[in-house]
């Protein structure tokens, strides 16, 4: 079972996955760089190709959980899609040492469900959790209930408000 956990920087990914039982996980950005599939510029770039031929390889058999803002590019049984509402986001960015613009840049992706539609052209099983006003406890038992369902689920959340 492969599942995948994709979402705008700040949704939650990280939180959650450390919290999810029952795979081997891997952390993208980590195994980009410890492999060497990206090239550090301006911006980090990575070579989403190669990256996903190494990940098939070394994740063919077993049970895996891959967390990361580019995860949905990579084939799983089902993927996971974190939400979270603008003003929420922005605020959560906040506390990190992101520019502003790179805080707007990534809010704005989020009010336009940017990962979302890359995930539904990707993958075949899509599922979105939102986890706005939500623990993170909340969030990873909503996941698991979804993941034993085991279908897509998706188009509820709407952030075009804010937009
Ligand atoms: N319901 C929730 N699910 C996940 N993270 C949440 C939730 N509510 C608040 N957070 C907080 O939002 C931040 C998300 O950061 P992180 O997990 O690094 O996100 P990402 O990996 O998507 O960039 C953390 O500080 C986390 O505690």
């Amino acid at each position: 079972m492969k599942v995948t956990v994709t979402g705008t920087p700040g949704t939650g990914k990280t939180s959650v996955s450390e919290k999810l039982e029952g795979y081997e996980k891997i952390h993208l950005t980590e195994f980009v760089k410890e492999h060497g599939l990206g090239t550090d510029g301006e911006v980090f770039e990575v070579d989403t190709e190669a990256m996903c031929e190494k990940l098939e390889e070394e994740t063919s058999e077993g049970d895996y959980l891959i967390e990361g803002h580019l995860a949905h590019y990579i084939s799983s049984d089902i993927c996971i899609v974190l939400r979270c509402d603008p003003d929420e986001l922005e605020e959560r960015l906040g506390e990190r040492r992101y520019s502003e613009s790179k805080v707007r840049e990534n809010v704005e992706s989020e009010a336009m469900d940017l990962i979302l539609q890359q995930a539904v052209q990707n993958q075949e099983a899509v599922v979105e959790v939102d986890t706005t006003g939500r623990t993170v406890e909340e969030t990873v038992k909503a996941i698991e209930e979804k993941i034993s369902e085991g279908k897509s689920s998706y188009g509820k959340v709407d952030w075009t408000d804010s937009l």
